[in-house]
């Protein structure tokens, strides 16, 4: 394949050696006085390169990163030498099918590896941190999704968490076989039983039911067995998972950002997976997410809202703001042009990089954008009128790839954290790191004790399940 990202060997050698002098080295820490304020949660958002599009063309050998076992170990490493409290693997199904030159794939190292087969390994390669693993609510049967994350949550001792996601790209949905996908209600309805099936599966095999009776000749006590008979418009399933819950139920996330998805999410969820990107919006839906769990009878302490967040940090602001410059500079200004340009429904003709974006043009398109990305169109849209951004400003502020993204040191990120957190914004925040390692080690050694100064983050882990680390009480099964 033509690789419009091709950089010259010297260039690239320049990068790698910019890295090594002017990217690692971070100094100039300075100290605050400690907060007694409780403490957050914060995540990593696994990507073998980094977050940012062009971090791939400042490492050696990056052919071969989406399938690197060390290379992921490495990464695991790191975060927990920071005390994070999870690993956070995505996932983008069918990705290389899609038909669009832009995704993931065709442009970086990129998912490729199956999360729980990759987490399975992390397991055995760390010993405290949280194992968060991607699948859909809406394809395959809920079955297969209920053994793999109760048989990883045993191989990690108690650490695994399943991330459900509801996405049905055009990519994913040739990929199950299916023509068109399903309507919003329509499509939580199939969600909310596919989640449903899992979690009564979870609970079907208690732990009292294996109770070995030697002398009776007893091995699995049926008695004991909490079968499930759902029947639902969309899944069914009847009998009992044939891997045990353990002592701990697995954690669960949702990633989403509707209405319907919050919803859903304050039903099922122990934490919200986000992307608000200003203090404003992020009230407003944690606000939200917490009431609507409030309204289904939880305890709201017991139910997280955490959006993610880029960061790109450096030892002073101007450092920071350096290491972005740099890396912004190998990005390809007519791809980005291209991603936000498909958002919209629109063509990149459609846009002037130095003018305001065409929002009549993006109005009466609207229609034409499909139901699972309206958000983010929704996200680009409000951030750039409130910045008063150029298209240019919009496709070097990350807002084509997700997440908020803030520039500077340790010290200034943790402000910001921590104001989204003491605003009810957020209870922490899964970070996006621009370049790995050197990225998540400027987190787990500047980043992490700045927060730990303010008494906002842990110093060492306190327990050994996902569910203490995230200060969620231990799962009580139905009927004890
Ligand atoms: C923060 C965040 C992370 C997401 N991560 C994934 C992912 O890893 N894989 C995936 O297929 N979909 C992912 N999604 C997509 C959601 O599952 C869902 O399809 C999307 O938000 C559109 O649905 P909604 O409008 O109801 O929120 C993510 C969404 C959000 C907001």
């Amino acid at each position: 394949m033509t690789n419009s990202f091709h950089i010259p060997q010297r260039k690239a050698e320049a990068l790698r050696s910019m890295h090594r002098r002017a990217l690692l080295p971070i100094v100039h820490w300075r100290t605050r006085p400690m907060s007694s304020r409780k403490e957050i949660v914060l995540g990593v958002n696994v990507l073998a390169s980094g977050r940012h599009d062009a971090a791939w063309k400042t490492l050696p050998d990056p052919r071969t990163l989406s399938t690197d076992i060390d290379r992921f170990i490495e990464i695991a490493r790191v975060a927990e030498r920071g005390k994070l409290d999870a690993l956070f693997l995505a996932d983008n199904v069918g990705a290389l099918g899609s038909a669009y030159p832009w995704d993931e794939p065709f442009q970086r190292p990129w998912r490729a590896l199956d999360p729980i087969v990759l987490h399975s390994a992390l397991s055995q390669a760390t010993r405290h941190i949280g194992l968060v693993s991607t699948t859909t609510s809406l394809f395959g049967h809920p079955y297969t999704v209920a053994r793999q994350i109760a048989s990883i949550n045993h191989v990690s001792k108690g650490r695994a968490a399943w991330n459900i996601t509801t996405s049905q790209a055009p990519a994913v949905l040739r990929t199950f076989g299916l023509e068109q996908g399903f309507e919003q209600e329509e499509r939580y309805r199939r969600a909310s039983e596919f989640t449903e099936i899992v979690t009564r599966l979870w609970d079907s095999l208690p732990a009292e039911a294996v109770v070995a009776d030697a002398a009776n000749h007893v091995f699995v006590d049926r008695n004991r067995l909490r079968p499930i008979d759902y029947k639902g418009e969309h899944f069914s399933s009847s009998g009992v998972l044939q891997t045990p819950t353990g002592a701990q139920r697995p954690v669960i996330f949702q990633a989403g950002q509707s209405a319907e998805s919050k919803a859903f999410g304050a039903r099922y969820a122990d934490a919200l997976f986000t992307g608000q990107r200003t203090l404003e919006s992020g009230r407003a839906f944690y606000t939200d997410a917490k009431a609507l769990a409030r309204s289904f009878g939880r305890d709201v302490s017991q139910f997280l809202v955490v959006p993610g967040l880029f960061p790109i940090l450096g030892g002073t602001e101007a450092e920071a703001k350096r290491r972005k410059k740099d890396l912004d500079e190998q990005l390809d200004t007519r791809y980005l042009l291209e991603v936000l340009a498909s958002q919209f429904e629109l063509q990149p003709a459609d846009f002037e990089l130095d003018k305001p974006l065409p929002y009549d043009k993006i109005e009466a398109a609207a229609a034409r954008v499909p139901l699972a990305a309206r958000w983010h169109r929704q996200i680009v849209i409000d951030e750039a009128k409130a910045q008063g951004f150029t298209t240019r400003n919009v496709l070097y502020s990350n807002l084509t790839g997700g997440h908020r993204t803030v520039v500077g040191t340790p010290e200034q990120v943790a402000d910001d954290i921590l104001e989204w957190v003491d605003n009810g914004a957020a209870d922490g925040f899964n970070l996006n790191i621009d370049v790995q390692t050197s990225g998540l080690e400027a987190v787990a050694d500047h980043l992490v004790p700045e927060l730990q100064k303010r008494g906002r983050f842990r110093r060492e882990y306190t327990g050994t399940t996902l569910r203490e680390h995230l200060g969620l009480k231990p799962w009580v099964p139905p009927g004890r």
